[in-house]
């Protein structure tokens, strides 16, 4: 369990992490969210003891992290690929590490085993591939077998089989009743791999949820209609108090209603219709739609509306798209 009380973090003028209070439970994935310069790496740095909060406290289980006798043993973390000595095997890396934190040579064999190195233990790791160095991080941060975990942006240039390995090894970490904590950009990643989320923006704790939720209180699934009678169509959809938007190509974006009940409505109205799906809310839309005020810097993209309901398909093309 991670739980930080007050925890505050400034850099002169900057308050990279303002007052914030959460816990990190055992037995399940919590994703760290936020946008770019939000307090991520900062709030994992304080953390692990690499930087001193201005104000407030994290503990891990209870204390400190430099107040742990073996700190190997009750927190890994995989914080930056590559952050290891080029020249050595990766076996010796491993090894050095095992012994001067008093754990069993054994114990380096069967890190190697997990993360699947075991052709290339005794290569220099200066030679090996991102994916490979990722493997050899998360070897390291295993070695203590500690009932904490932390992963900065783990899967960051993977390849799709890299990617999948990680999810699965991170789940599986959390299965087994430890701690996981994961900060990554890739959303639909985070959605697959955490079960709760802690949202960070301009140092401070937007959203601390159950992933699932999150999205459904974040964003709104709704249903996409193509009809050569869109006016109609959205006419009737309207009068029955169901929000319409335009959508791409001449589209209709209709929410608080179902798929089938929109067929309903466009067959006992004799309109045709060419096209008719239910599309889901993303992890990606809610975090938007969360963040929109807290991104230092926007791409020249319009906020996000706060969308009335609307027939007019001409005048007003969300930012959105829908
Ligand atoms: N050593 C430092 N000195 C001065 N300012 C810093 C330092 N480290 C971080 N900051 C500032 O603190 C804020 C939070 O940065 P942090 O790196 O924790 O964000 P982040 O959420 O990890 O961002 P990213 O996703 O871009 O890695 C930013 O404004 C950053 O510029």
């Amino acid at each position: 369990m991670i739980t930080a009380r007050g925890l505050t973090k400034r850099y002169g003028d900057t308050t990279a992490v303002a007052a914030v209070d959460f816990a990190v439970r055992p037995g399940s994935v919590t994703g760290f969210l936020g946008p770019n310069g939000a307090g991520k790496s900062t709030t994992m740095r304080m953390i692990l003891g690499l930087d001193r909060p201005t104000a407030g406290t994290v503990t891990v289980n209870g204390r400190a992290y430099q107040d742990h006798p073996a700190p190997l043993h009750e927190v890994g973390a995989l914080l930056e690929a590559k952050a290891i000595h080029g020249g050595r095997t990766a076996y010796n890396h491993l090894l050095w590490l095992a012994k001067s934190n008093g754990i069993p040579r054994r114990r380096v064999d069967e890190v190697i085993g997990m993360v699947g190195l075991d052709n290339v233990a005794r290569k220099r790791s200066g030679g090996f591939s991102l994916g490979m160095g990722q493997r050899l991080g998360i070897a390291a941060a295993l070695l203590g077998d500690p009932g904490v975990l932390l992963f900065d942006e783990p899967v960051n240039g993977l390849d799709p089989e890299g990617i999948r390995w990680i999810r699965t090894l991170i789940r599986s970490l959390a299965a087994e009743g430890r701690t996981v904590f994961v900060s990554s950009h890739l959303m639909s990643e985070m959605a697959l791999t955490a079960d709760h989320l802690l949202v960070i923006g301009r140092g401070q704790i937007l959203a601390d949820t159950d992933m699932n939720d999150f999205i459904a209180r974040n964003s709104s699934a709704y249903v996409h209609v193509r009809s050569p009678h869109g006016t109609q169509l959205a006419h009737q959809l309207a009068t029955r108090g169901w929000r319409v938007e335009p959508a791409e190509d001449g589209a209709l974006a209709v929410y608080g209603t179902s798929a089938e009940q929109v067929g309903d409505v466009a067959g006992s109205n004799g309109l045709h219709v060419h096209e008719l799906r239910s599309v889901h809310a993303s992890l990606e839309e809610a975090f938007m739609r969360l963040t929109a005020d807290s991104v230092d810097y926007h791409a020249g993209v319009p906020e996000l509306p706060d969308v009335a309901i609307t027939t007019d398909f001409h005048a007003n093309r969300t930012p959105a798209g829908v």
